[in-house]
């Protein structure tokens, strides 16, 4: 897969970060889509504002750059509190956490990217600060250790992660909120490739920021990706604007294809099908099958896959479907059982 595009924001280059930065919406009203999600979060900082309270914990979830962080600093904007921002990765010690909490002015918010990656001790440490707004802190070592508890301001713990099933239950249950957030359709995607062409200002036309919209995998991040990629071969190919054909050109130079699956899209398929009958077949085996770590597949490939109607998770392992056949242009044996 071409690096820039990668969805995940772990393997972002520095540049494709500026750039996320600058196209990051601030507020509430910049921020498209996802509005079952962006009416309750409305209602809740509205109310939390009005009583004067810190807002309840948010979990945010979902696949990579559908907009978690993005969310959160909104939030913050949103609620006028500062944000300090950390990944569940780097916390190794509840040290690191007891450091960060007590620098917490009221109502301001910690985010914890990736927080899935909390170690079990920090986990742990972490229910008493959001349940009950206090800590222990361990004074001196040695026999003269002891503990203290203090407390801390009320604050709200926004946790981001892209394996929801991988928190463990207690940890769940002390976000009162709770958001999914879902793939985009093309339509919003392509009011996203819009706005962020003109921030970057670049000429592009509607049918211009469909053709790159529709094939973005329902991912603003990629979508924006593809924009800025694709701006590059309109000003060395073409006039410097975007229309459908230049934006079709750079897409095909780009191994995206029609349906916006990308390279490893296609292999995960294809595999499946050349390797292993179409299925089913064990995440793992396919992991090695194409050279990308399990999670990976799971969290990143999988879900654009399956809501697309290419591949099935069945109690055996995964199957791929008739579509995935026609997609790749094999020939579909039937179903199984009914092998002719
Ligand atoms: N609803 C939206 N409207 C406009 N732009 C968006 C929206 N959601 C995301 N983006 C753009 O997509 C980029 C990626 O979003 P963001 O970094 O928030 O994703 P993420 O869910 O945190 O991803 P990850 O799981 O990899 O951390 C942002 O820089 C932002 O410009
Ligand atoms: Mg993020």
């Amino acid at each position: 897969m071409n690096e820039n595009l990668d969805p995940s924001s772990e393997r972002l280059t520095n540049p494709e970060r500026e750039f996320e930065k600058a196209l990051r919406p601030q507020a509430f009203e910049d921020f498209t889509g996802q509005d079952q999600v962006m009416e309750n979060l409305k209602i809740f900082v509205k109310a939390a504002k009005l009583r004067g309270e810190a807002l309840d914990h948010v979990l945010l979830h979902g696949p990579p750059g559908l907009g978690k962080t993005t969310l959160s600093n909104i939030i913050a904007n949103e609620m006028g509190v500062n944000i300090k921002v950390t990944s569940g990765p780097v916390l190794d010690k509840p040290g690191d956490l007891a450091g960060l909490l007590t620098n917490l002015d009221e109502g301001d918010i910690l985010f914890i990217d990736e927080i899935h990656r909390l170690s079990p001790l920090v986990e742990e440490y972490l229910y008493s600060a959001m349940e009950d707004f206090k800590i222990d802190i361990l004074l001196e070592s040695g026999p003269n250790a002891r503990s203290v508890q203090i407390g801390l301001n009320p604050f709200t713990l926004i946790g981001a992660t892209t394996r929801s099933g991988l928190l463990t239950s207690p940890l769940r249950a002390r976000f009162g909120i709770n958001s999914r957030l879902a793939y985009y359709d093309s339509k919003l995607l392509t009011s996203i490739v819009l706005r962020s062409s003109e921030i970057l200002n670049t000429k592009i036309t509607d049918e211009g920021a469909y053709e790159i919209a529709r094939r973005s995998r329902g991912t603003p991040r990629i979508a924006n990706a593809l924009l800025r990629r694709t701006r590059d071969f309109a000003q060395i190919k073409g006039n410097g604007s975007i229309d459908t054909e230049i934006a079709r050109f750079a897409l095909t130079a780009l191994n995206v294809d029609e349906h916006g699956l990308d390279e490893m899209d296609n292999k995960i398929l294809a595999a499946i099908i050349d390797k292993f009958k179409g299925g089913p077949v064990g995440l793992k085996t396919i992991a090695t099958a194409v050279g990308e770590d399990d999670g990976t597949i799971e969290e990143v490939y999988e879900p654009f896959l399956i809501q697309e109607g290419y591949l099935m998770r069945t109690a055996r392992g995964r199957e791929v479907t008739e579509a995935a056949y026609k997609h790749l242009n094999r020939l579909y044996p039937g179903k199984t059982g009914q092998l002719f």
